[in-house]
């Protein structure tokens, strides 16, 4: 069966200064996910934010939040952010040494769990653990920055998640330079989850953007 497409605004494009009126914005303009980028300046090179401010964004909305750890190591914080509010918690096999007892803590925690994999992690991460998956996040651009331009190259690691996963009940998400142009590309290889950081926040117009992701 074919999932709907959901749009995953990501908060780090978002206006830092008013945080809380853009998720109430987005959410509006019919966001489907909230997308959390977790980034600690060792495994990426930027500093974002942590579980202190998705349990301050919680109570503001009722759409599933998608937290992405850019973070190493990932375990000693995933109950702090099932706590804080996550729905879905996704890490990279390179965040750890053992990343099936990583997703069975996070499903342990009631939550849903991811694997992402970055421009150069194969495949053959996601097969090992795959009866642990909830979610499998393809990075088109290397992580640690909104606006960057998306690796095309990644089409063929979606078609190819997209053979593995099967009809498996497993999300099949893309992060990182998607745009009216490239979502269709994402969208047709496979992926039913787009995350959008500057192609929604960027824009005068949040509905128009995410119905024009959406291809509606
Ligand atoms: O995780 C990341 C970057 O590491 C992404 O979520 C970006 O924040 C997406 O930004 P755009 O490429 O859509 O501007």
């Amino acid at each position: 069966m074919k999932n709907p497409v959901r749009i995953a605004p990501s908060l780090l494009a978002a206006d830092f200064t008013r945080l809380g009126a853009e998720v109430a914005a987005i959410e509006k303009a019919g966001a489907d996910w909230l997308h959390l980028d977790i980034m600690d300046g060792h495994f990426v090179p930027n500093i974002s934010f942590g579980p202190g401010l998705i349990k301050a964004l919680r109570p503001l909305s009722a759409m599933p939040f998608d937290v992405h750890l850019m973070i190493a190591p990932a375990d000693p914080y995933l109950a702090a952010f099932a706590e804080a509010g996550a729905d879905w918690i996704s890490l990279h096999p390179e965040a750890g040494p053992h990343l099936h007892r990583s997703l069975q803590t996070i499903r342990a925690l009631g939550k849903k769990a991811g694997v992402v994999l970055n421009p150069a992690t194969p495949i053959a991460h996601v097969a090992e653990v795959i009866d642990l998956l909830d979610l499998v996040l393809v990075m088109s651009v290397n992580p640690g920055f909104g606006g960057q331009s998306f690796i095309r190259s990644q089409l063929q690691k979606i078609a190819a998640l997209k053979a593995l996963i099967g009809d498996r009940d497993i999300r099949l998400e893309v992060d990182g330079g998607v745009t009216t142009e490239t979502a269709p590309l994402c969208v047709e290889a496979g992926a039913d989850v787009l995350v959008a950081g500057t192609a929604v926040f960027a824009k005068p117009d949040y509905a128009t953007a995410i119905a024009g992701l959406r291809g509606c």
